[in-house]
């Protein structure tokens, strides 16, 4: 799915107009009669319901929200904030509508005295403002906001909570935004969802749709992605009657340290989970017996080093190389490091201490090799990429620099982004925070690692493996739980994962 920014938004509103055709008021009735929809779903029982409005379409859809919901016998109190000399025409429209109903409440309101007491069993609907806010909330609509915030009422945002950019709010105040408990979104989820700041505003989100013109969909250009089933099941390559495991490649595994082996258990399991032909895992001399018990489907190659990585194996016959998980930072692993990145040809999975290094050596940013896939968590990102304040800020500069060096940067998190050397930024709607646990991160390393020795290009290894990792997670979290989860569940429910994912 793609995610387009508030402008693009309008701009495909306005060619559903024009090309539907439909009007501009039918197109808001349609989005009311979602939203209404909706709405009963969740409440069933009818309740008691504030609908604050404002000035522009966005209050347009309340009001007409506001009806139907009374329409369902819902008691209904309609609040417009006389914060604008004049109202949008299709609220304008709204508003006459209700008012000839003449049956339902309906207060101008314009000063913090006139702002109603709001009861916890109240329904608050959040209509101020949408994706036509251009500027921070103040004044008497910021009173609002607060008295919203300030109770325990259920709030459910039109389409964005109001005071809410759609993308950068890096200059926004975050104290005048409404914390919506449910926002229901118009057709597509604005990139400020994804952002874990804007939790606290957004609730749980869910996209309605209001069948927007499919050629203004289609032909829209974004570099923001959501990732679904469907897209990531046609990525992947069939199997054929003949192949041998040679057909689906060599991978070179570096991981592990003293203390740390289990995370070359973790990433070489998942890996020999996800199709690669041959796994070979280098780690430090200690690891051997360990790892040979552990995972008796890789081959060992062994460090001269008791308990750190400073060497790694001819690498002529390796399809991938990953590098990363638990092998600490020492100078002799840097060194070792600083000959790989330089002599390696083939694509490298860099992930947790071998990023770190790279950060504590910004040098080493000139030798990575293209086709390279990092994968840091946003500590590891920060030490690689540089700091920033808040999520867009961060995705901007994540953006620019798979750009710059032609990678693909996957920073990790709840909505794991995957920023393509083309620009293009796919975000992962699988996994949940039973995955928030030690070795998570060293599974998605053996994953990628998988894909990318069978062949797979760095930026589809990178989505399936994104995507696949999460679903495990995902099947894993309905079976034990999220509390129990462990990153061996993950790799115990990958087999799950991709008959779900060929389905
Ligand atoms: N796209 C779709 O698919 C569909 C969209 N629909 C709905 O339309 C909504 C977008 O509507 P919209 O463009 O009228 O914008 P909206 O946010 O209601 O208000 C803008 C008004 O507020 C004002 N204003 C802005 N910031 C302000 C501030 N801080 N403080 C004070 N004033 C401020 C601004 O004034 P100005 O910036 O010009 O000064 C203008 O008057 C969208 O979110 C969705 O709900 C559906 O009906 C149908 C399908
Ligand atoms: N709340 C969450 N929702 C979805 N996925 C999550 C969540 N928390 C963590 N994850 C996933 O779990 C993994 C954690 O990786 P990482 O932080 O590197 O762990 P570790 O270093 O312990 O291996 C990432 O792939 C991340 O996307
Ligand atoms: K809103």
């Amino acid at each position: 799915m793609k995610i387009y920014s508030t402008k693009q938004i309008a701009a495909i509103d306005a060619f559903t107009i024009e090309n539907e055709p439909i009007s501009s008021i039918d197109l808001m009735e349609r989005a009311a009669g979602e939203l209404c929809k909706c709405i009963l779903e969740k409440f069933p029982e009818p309740i008691s319901c504030k609908v604050f409005v404002g000035p522009g379409n966005n209050g347009g859809d309340g009001l007409a929200l506001a009806r139907m919901l009374a329409e369902n016998k819902y008691t209904v109190e309609v609040y417009v904030l006389q914060i604008s000399s004049h109202l949008s025409a299709d609220a304008t429209t709204n508003l006459q509508r209700l008012k000839l109903l003449g049956n339902i409440a309906l207060f101008e309101i314009d000063a913090a005295e006139a702002i109603p007491w709001i009861f916890p069993d109240d329904l608050v609907i959040d209509a101020i403002f949408g994706a036509g806010l251009s500027r921070p909330i103040a004044g008497f609509a910021l009173d609002v906001v607060n008295a919203i915030n300030a109770s325990e009422a259920t709030v459910v945002a039109i389409d964005i909570p109001s005071g809410l950019m759609g993308e950068d709010n890096s200059q926004n105040n975050r104290k005048g935004i409404v914390k919506a408990d449910i926002t229901l979104s118009f057709q597509f989820p604005k990139l400020a969802f994804l952002f874990p700041e804007n939790e606290a505003f957004v609730g749980d989100w869910k996209v309605l749709s209001i069948g927007l013109h499919p050629d203004a969909i289609e032909k829209g250009k974004t570099p923001f992605k959501m990732l679904s089933r469907d897209f990531v099941k046609n990525l992947l390559m069939p199997r054929k009657k003949f192949d041998h495991k040679g057909t689906y490649g060599h991978g070179l595994l570096i991981s592990g340290s003293y203390g740390k082996m289990g995370a070359a258990i973790l990433a070489s399991r998942a890996s020999l989970r996800s199709g690669i032909g041959l796994l070979t895992s280098h780690i430090p001399r200690l690891g051997y017996q360990i790892l040979q018990t552990a995972v008796p489907e890789a081959m060992v190659s062994i460090d001269r080093s008791d308990i750190i990585f400073t060497e790694y194996p001819d690498l002529s016959q390796y399809k991938a190389v990953a590098i990363g998980p638990g092998i600490d930072k020492k100078q002799n692993s840097f060194r070792a490091m600083v000959d790989l990145l330089k002599e390696v040809k083939v694509p490298v999975v860099i992930d947790a201490d071998a990023i770190n290094i790279i950060g504590e050596h910004p040098e080493l940013k000139e030798h990575l090799p293209m086709g390279s896939v990092f994968t840091p968590h946003v500590k590891e990102f920060e030490r690689l990429v540089g700091e920033s304040k808040d999520s867009y800020t961060r995705n901007c500069m994540q953006r620019e620099f798979a750009q710059k060096h032609s990678i693909c940067l996957i920073l990790k998190g709840a909505y794991t982004a995957i920023a393509c050397p083309n620009g293009n930024c796919y975000f992962n709607p699988t996994g949940n925070p039973g995955m928030a646990t030690a070795g998570s991160g060293d599974v998605l390393t053996g994953i990628i690692l998988s894909l990318l020795s069978q062949g797979y290009p760095s930026r589809i290894a990178a989505i399936i493996a994104v995507y696949l990792h999460g679903l495990a997670g995902d099947l894993a979290a309905e079976e034990v739980g999220v509390e129990a989860l462990t990153a061996g569940d993950i790799i115990s429910y990958l087999p799950k994962a991709w008959l779900s994912l060929k389905k």
